[in-house]
């Protein structure tokens, strides 16, 4: 059995066309199902339907052996227990900084609310600046509005979420799109089967960006 931990939203609207592609189609709609174990057209491949942030831990600790994750959920997760073979170019943004328009730098410590809180430390480690993180789940856009905090970090797509609660974005971070991400021992055990997987999906990524 292949096991697929994907999660719902635009990462399972953007990579069933994918599978579908390596002839893996679900054998129920998963946006409509409750059920988080959902079997395919192919008897020994099953998704699991599990939370984005979720991703990388099934497929780390082989509860899936493959998954989908955006590289900001994985550049969170960090660690090296997850191979990342290949980019499939899809729920594409950017990690950025965003504050109030037109607010001025605190003299004092920045305050920074994200839910990304060890992308936070690294970046302002590597700036060699201290500042004070404060984790938040969601609705990151409210915090420099309310006075929680100064900036967020947090993906910018059409930056109309940001435009929306009177927030500019600022820096750049990281350049981010969805990864396939592969259990290691999976890798090892299943390898002809994962790589021709792989290998499928990769030409699916690359006709799709040809023309
Ligand atoms: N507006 C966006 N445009 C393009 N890609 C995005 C956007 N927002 C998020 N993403 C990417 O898609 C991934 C999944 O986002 P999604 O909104 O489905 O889950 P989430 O809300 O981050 O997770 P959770 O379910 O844990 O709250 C993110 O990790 C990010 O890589
Ligand atoms: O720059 P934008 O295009 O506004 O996208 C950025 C927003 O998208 C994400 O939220 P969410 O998953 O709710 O996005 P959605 O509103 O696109 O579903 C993210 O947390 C930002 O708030």
């Amino acid at each position: 059995m292949l096991t697929i931990a994907l999660s719902k939203g635009r990462i399972l609207d953007d990579t069933l066309p994918l599978l579908a592609e390596a002839g893996i189609v679900p054998t129920e709609n998963p946006d409509k199902s409750r059920k988080l174990i959902i079997p395919t057209s192919q008897p020994d491949v099953r998704l699991l339907i599990v939370r984005a942030t979720d991703v990388p831990t099934y497929v780390e600790h082989g509860a899936a052996d493959l998954g989908v994750a955006g590289k900001d959920v994985l550049m969170e997760y960090g660690g090296q227990g997850l191979y990342e073979p290949l980019d499939l170019r899809i729920a594409q943004c950017k990690l950025m900084t965003a504050g109030a328009v037109g607010a001025v730098e605190p003299k004092g410590r920045l305050r920074v609310a994200t839910k990304f809180v060890n992308v936070a430390k690294r970046y302002y480690a590597e700036q060699g600046r201290q500042v004070d993180i404060i984790k938040l789940y969601g609705s990151m856009e409210l915090a420099p509005l309310i006075g929680l905090a100064d900036k967020i970090i947090d993906v910018v797509d059409t930056g109309n979420t940001l435009r929306a609660n009177g927030l500019e974005p600022q820096e750049f971070i990281a350049a981010i799109s969805s990864r396939l991400v592969v259990n290691k021992a999976s890798m090892k055990m299943q390898h002809a089967r994962i790589q021709a997987l792989i290998d499928t999906l990769r030409q699916a990524v690359e006709s799709r960006h040809r023309g």
